[in-house]
């Protein structure tokens, strides 16, 4: 295995030559991984750790700060002998008392994520069996060390305390800060875990640490650690903030900086030419690192590319891309939001599929517009794993695991930054990072997922024009990116996607639908079939049959339920368009990614718009993707004004906007829809004014936004004798689940929906007020804010989050509304009494105000109010009660009737 250490072209020592020397377990171990010499982190951080210094190390990615911390740990803790032995035996002592014995810590390693944790417990697992063998049994030193993980979210602190009273010692804790930090709060107290004689604390990850809110675990956790221990802090990179953590934790610590040194071979002779430090790389120098240019919506088609082609940056002619070899290479895959990764994880699954085996809920045939031929016999080798931070522990634990143990294929995980740091998986070759990480430290750890070890390996990022000011700015953190330049596919897919689509055509004589548009929509369920006006020979966009149905079903759409199917082929090419000259510079590299775009595009919108789940997900993707660029840190580069909202919508499948204070002034360009307009113009079924309409509106298109409102929304600007644009509706609210049970849900939930309308409209004309409720079927939807609020949340947790406070706010209403009808009520009692004299009233106007004070007090919700009013009750009653009998008394006649219902349930 090559070393780290070659990988930044420094001569490192071997292990025996350090100033300190490791004990024989140590080297054993060491020999046995295959690991000759340190890394150069590790040749100057053990050292310092054994002369009992603290540490800030910061090395690039890969550069192996784990051991650089692990070997010491081990040294110290077999080192430690007297004290601690002599607390053991007491702690022995105690046992024979029948108390538990205390277990005295010897190292804490602190990380922000589960996954880390474990795996440096895997780090410590073989040191840990060497101290076992029957070789070192006779060493006095030797003694079997325990480590144990303690992670939030996958065992219960009972299962911890369980696994701590099971175990004889506990020599090292790792875990999460909030774990420990109550770990801590329990056992320290009660004796079971001491930190008193605890020599080395690591906090791994250490500005990832303080910049999740760490900080304050942090700090509760080091107020339980003894003042006398060794401290270190390890990161590829290390923020101004930890400089509080220093101050903290760390007592003068000694900074730890590995430079990286570049060496300059001509390639010719193959000498090294030159030499210069580059003391702010922070990525390795076996790390291909470029940036790739391109669209919004070619992000995928990109994805697609870079998965079966690899190798594509390094190769000149247009490849074959299904004879490519991907073998058993592993994907990391970078994106902002949790949300995104399940929409695209989906997507990949789905692309994955065979065609010809989608079907509806109903059994009935799904199809999609045709990809090229091959394409997903090639996809469906892989094996995709979506793996993000809200998702249960458990699944999460076991997505990653069956993303490390396939073996038998290509595989890609596509993640947020829960997978940034720290993971090492040998067998990473390539990182790609979909959308660039919000803090710019984040980039080189997440590029750092590949070429780890030595090993090479390669890193993309894909940036849109607009953002390509991003290069320089990475340079000047000490990430060199080189341009992406891919040879075309264009002539593979045009040929491949001419031959899925002739087989697809000959095996389904039907609806094939037209690559270009998706499909032509259906709107089954209206009383008047539209579709039905549209003739069976009609193009998909003859403008005189779409404008008869536009006519027809013009009232009976609701307005959120209009969208326009687009046109593909005629959106703009925002790289040819870009104001900006460094972009404009930049984009002469942009691979030519449209072919594949202009299959995959349609294919996108087709497959959102057949499966309600997928739209569902798209439209949250869509959402957390834009307030999650509105937090990037470099602002100046990542603006949302620059967002070219037609190649977004379109790069999630999405045809329309979703509602969001974000994008209330958006509207997609009028181009998007260029080829409607065109034909409707063309075929001269328009007026003249259509014709200029049209014309300003391409003339326009990324700029006038009222002109683009127009194109989007004709039913508002419609009316009747002005121009109208649009040809093809979808109706969203139509749009069906692919999985039966759930379509079965949906059409359920529609039938009681109208079933209701219909009883509450028959109901309303028995008695006489027919307009009291509108008509089944022209009742206007009213938006229902739950469903409303889940749509545009941007995250499934805060999706839920919307529906309960939704709901209670409900709840709350209509408990407001009772009660001010049961105040009114309570009014109107006081006011008969008071009409009525008082207790002197008549028998009726007593009954009348008890009764009705009781039916208040009954109904009422707010606690306060209800006490009052069922005292008040109470009275009411008494008062009726005693006017009953001074009535009997004083006539001598009884009246059953009078006395009948003295009292009210629920005063009690
Ligand atoms: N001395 C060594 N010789 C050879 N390989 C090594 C050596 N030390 C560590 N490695 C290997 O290098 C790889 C990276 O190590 P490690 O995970 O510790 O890197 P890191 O610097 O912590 O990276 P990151 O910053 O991403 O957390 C591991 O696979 C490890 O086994």
């Amino acid at each position: 295995m090559p070393s780290p250490g070659s990988a930044v072209g420094s001569l490192t020592p071997a292990w025996t030559e350090l100033p300190v020397a490791l004990h024989p377990t140590t080297l054993h171990t060491l020999s046995v991984l295959g690991f000759e010499r340190c890394t150069p982190v590790q040749t100057a951080t053990i050292p310092l750790f054994l002369e009992h210094k603290d540490v800030v190390a910061e090395a690039v990615t890969g550069s192996g700060k784990t051991l650089a911390f692990v070997i010491p740990i081990l040294e110290l803790l077999l080192r430690r002998g007297t004290t601690a032995e002599a607390a053991e035996a007491g702690a022995a002592a105690r046992r024979l008392g029948g108390k538990q014995p205390t277990r005295h810590v010897g190292a804490m390693i602190i990380t922000p994520t589960r996954e880390l944790a474990k795996q440096i417990h895997a780090v410590f697992q073989p040191f840990l069996d060497t101290l076992r063998l029957p070789q070192f049994r006779d060493d006095p030193l030797v003694k079997p060390l325990s480590c144990q993980v303690f992670v939030g979210g996958e065992a219960t602190m009972d299962h911890n305390l369980a696994s701590i009273k099971a175990a004889r010692r506990l020599d090292v804790v790792i875990g999460t800060p909030g774990r420990v930090q109550e770990l801590l709060a329990r056992t320290c107290p009660t004796q079971l875990v001491s930190l008193k004689h605890l020599e080395m604390l690591v906090l791994d990850e250490g500005d990832q640490l303080l910049d999740l809110g760490f900080d304050v675990s942090i700090r509760a956790i080091l107020h339980w650690l003894p003042k006398q221990r060794r401290t270190g802090l390890f990161s590829a990179t290390m923020t101004d903030g930890v400089q509080h953590l220093v101050k903290a934790g760390l007592r003068n610590p000694h900074r730890v900086q590995v430079t990286v040194e570049r060496q300059h071979v001509d390639s010719a002779t193959g000498h090294v030419v030159a030499s210069s430090k580059v003391r702010e790389q922070r990525i390795p120098t076996t790390l291909d690192a470029r940036f790739l240019t391109c669209r919004l919506d070619e992000k995928l088609p990109a994805l697609i590319q870079l998965l079966l082609d690899p190798d594509a940056a390094s190769r000149d002619a247009p490849p074959d891309p299904l004879t490519l070899s991907a073998a058993t290479r592993k994907t990391i895959v970078f994106m902002s939001t949790c949300a995104q990764v399940e929409h695209w994880g989906r997507v990949l699954r789905l692309l994955a599929q065979d065609p010809a085996g989608l079907t509806h809920a109903d059994g009935s045939p799904r199809r999609l517009p045709p990809l090229p031929a091959g394409l997903w016999e090639r996809l469906a080798s892989f094996h995709v794993a979506a793996l993000h931070g809200q998702l249960e522990p458990v699944k999460r634990t076991k997505i990653y695991a069956s993303f490390i143990a396939h073996m038998t294929g290509p595989a890609v995980l596509l993640c947020t930054d829960v997978a940034a740091r720290g993971l090492d998986l040998d067998d990473v070759d390539q990182v790609i990072q979909v959308d660039p990480p919000h803090d710019p430290a984040q980039f080189a750890h997440r590029c750092g997922r590949a070429a780890r070890g030595g090993r090479t390996g390669s890193a993309v990022v894909m940036l849109t024009p607009e953002e390509a000011v991003y290069v320089p700015f990475m340079k000047n953190r000490g990430v060199p990116l080189r341009p992406f330049v891919t040879p075309a596919w264009d002539a593979w897919v045009a040929t491949a996607t001419a031959t899925a689509t002739a087989t697809a055509t000959a095996s389904a004589s039907a609806d094939l639908p037209d690559p270009n548009h998706g499909a032509v929509v259906t709107a089954p369920q209206r009383p008047t079939a539209w579709r039905e006006l549209i003739p069976a020979d009609a193009a998909p966009w003859d403008a005189a049959a779409a404008a008869a149905a536009e006519e027809a079903v013009r009232d009976a759409l609701p307005t959120d339920a209009v969208i326009l199917a687009p046109d593909f082929a005629a959106d703009p090419d925002p790289l040819a368009t870009t104001a900006d000259p460094a972009a404009a510079a930049l984009t002469q590299s942009a691979p030519i990614l449209g072919a594949l775009r202009a299959v995959v595009s349609p294919w996108l919108y087709a497959a959102t718009r057949t499966d309600r789940d997928l739209l569902d997900r798209s439209v949250r993707a869509l959402v957390s993707w834009t307030r999650a660029y509105k937090e990037h840190q470099a602002t100046f580069i990542f603006r949302l004004k620059n967002i070219h909202v037609g190649t977004l919508a379109r790069g999630f499948g999405l045809i329309r906007l979703p509602k969001m204070p974000e994008w209330s002034d958006a509207a997609l360009p009028a181009t998007f829809f260029g080829r409607a307009q065109a034909t409707l113009s063309s075929t001269g079924t328009g007026t003249d004014a259509d014709a200029d309409a049209n014309a300003d509106a391409n003339a326009g298109a990324d700029t006038d936004a009222q002109t683009h409102t127009d194109a989007v929304a004709p039913r508002r600007h419609g009316a009747k004798g002005t121009p109208r644009r649009c040809v093809h509706f979808v109706d969203t609210l139509r749009v069906p689940y692919v999985d039966p049970k759930r379509e079965k849900q949906r059409l359920y939930n529609l039938a009681r929906k109208a079933a209701d309308a219909a009883t509450a409209a028959a109901a309303a004309a028995a008695a006489g007020q027919p307009d009291a409720v509108p008509a089944a079927g022209t009742k206007r939807r009213r938006p229902d804010a739950a469903a409303r609020l889940a749509q545009t949340a941007w995250s499934e947790q805060k999706a839920k989050k919307a529906v309960r406070a939704a709901k209670r706010t409900l709840r709350e209403q209509r408990e407001a509304t009772r009660d001010r009808a049961s105040m009114e009520a309570l009014k109107e009692a006081r006011a008969t009494l008071a009409a009525h004299g008082g207790v002197d009233a008549p028998g009726a106007a007593a009954r009348a105000r008890a009764a009705a004070v009781a039916a208040a007090a009954q109904t009422m919700t707010d606690k306060e109010r209800k006490r009052a009013a069922v005292l008040e009750a109470k009275e009411a009653v008494a008062d009726w009660k005693e006017l009953v009998a001074s009535r009997k008394r004083s006539s001598g006649v009884v009246d059953d009737s009078q006395g009948k219902g003295c009292s009210f349930d629920g005063l009690d």
